[in-house]
């Protein structure tokens, strides 16, 4: 247990690093793919099954817990951790990009956001210094900056504009933030499909010196390749030995590429949503278990899995499961897709250990490739 917020770069292979972030609530094994969390639950899963498969932390919403059931309520039922009964780690989005991707009638300005809940109509407004206070409220080990993270293509100026003011309110929230030791606030990259913004982005949030730092603006609607050319410009900037998270990526290919330009945090919220959708994720590919063809399958979805979801259940079962839309199928493929993809973690960090990753990232990938099976 250590009372200090630290990282440490375990080995390397290329760009790619294996290590270990300790905080008081524990140790996160980097390259991670951390579970989204939303509503302080990880939808369709005992918070002892997340723990289960290897999950080391858990995201949560700002913007959605603010409005439902409110911060201060969280906070006065003793922080997100006791509320959810999840004693580990837990990572904070600031707001912002939700409050742009959900909310109606929101306005952005120098001071913050104001919007309308897309619950209650309610009006709120959220500041760099309200949304670290609110992160506080929920005692959330790692707090992100509230930036503006605009939807690709944008305008050169759109995304300068919104480059800067991200700047502007990252000094806001290092000042709100202050020092608290076992606790981090992370800066947000932003510059669009620019290298030269992502650069001056990178260049600026460096000199603050923050305890960890993520790739914003990207999983927006761009290609791979234009991610991939981001992190490439990107990553370099940033110190070696600070955590990088990049967010809301992805799939297991971009997971993959993208540990391999130096990036050590993930988040998506693919393989519970897709869970919810009757689609498995397997190292054999992607099965959507709404398919007629699985109806009298009576094979698991992967018989060497250690997920009880994966190797004790028939495909022919959990077919009937998604087609009745009976919630155990919800349940059943959630648990096996966050199966999944922290056994991909697994294997990543093993491979970057052993020199490896190159090889073990092609073998992934031409498994995927095969697709539907
Ligand atoms: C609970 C939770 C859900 C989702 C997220 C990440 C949400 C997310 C993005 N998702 C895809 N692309 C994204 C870009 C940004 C971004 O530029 N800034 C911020 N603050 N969040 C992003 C964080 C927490």
């Amino acid at each position: 247990m250590t009372a200090d917020f630290s990282f440490k770069v375990l080995a390397t292979d290329g760009n790619a690093r294996r290590g270990e972030i300790s905080m008081p609530r524990g140790v996160v094994r980097t390259p991670a793919f951390m579970p989204v969390g939303t509503g302080g639950t990880v939808k369709a899963m005992y918070m002892d099954q997340v723990r289960g498969v290897g999950a080391d932390i858990i995201l949560g919403n700002t913007y959605h817990l603010m409005l439902r059931p409110g911060a201060e309520r969280v906070a006065r039922q003793g922080g997100l951790h006791d509320f959810a009964r999840w004693p580990w780690p837990i990572l904070t989005d600031s707001g912002g990009f939700q409050v742009m991707s959900l909310s109606k009638l929101r306005k952005l300005n120098e001071q913050g956001v104001t919007f309308r809940s897309h619950i209650d109509g309610a009006a709120y407004e959220m500041s760099p210094e309200r949304s670290i206070e609110i992160q506080g409220l929920l005692d959330s080990d790692i707090q992100m900056q509230l930036d503006e993270c605009v939807a690709l293509p944008a305008k050169p100026t759109e995304i300068e504009r919104a480059m800067e003011l991200s700047l502007r309110w990252a000094d806001r929230c290092k000042t709100a933030f202050g020092d608290q030791p076992g606790k981090a606030m992370f800066g947000i990259v932003q510059g669009g499909d620019m290298p030269d913004l992502r650069v001056r982005s990178a260049q600026a949030l460096k000199a603050m010196e923050l305890k960890g730092y993520a790739v914003g603006g990207l999983a927006v609607g761009e290609p791979q390749q234009v991610m991939l050319d981001m992190l490439e410009v990107t990553c370099p900037e940033l110190p070696q030995e600070k955590p990088r998270y990049l967010m809301g990526v992805g799939t297991p290919d971009d997971i993959l590429k993208s540990v391999m330009r130096g990036i050590d945090m993930f988040d998506c919220v693919m393989p519970t949503r897709a869970g919810r959708h009757g689609l498995a994720y397997t190292r054999r590919g992607k099965i959507n278990l709404r398919n007629a063809r699985h109806a009298d399958d009576h094979r698991p979805l992967d018989e060497e899995s250690d997920c009880p979801a994966a190797r004790d259940y028939s495909r022919a079962y959990l077919h009937h499961l998604v087609k009745s839309q009976e919630a155990l199928g919800a349940m059943l493929l959630t648990w096996n897709n966050l199966s999944y993809y922290q056994k991909l973690m697994a294997d990543i960090r093993e491979a970057i250990s052993a020199g490896a990753l190159t090889e073990r990232a092609a073998t992934i990938s031409e498994a995927w490739a095969r697709g539907d099976l």
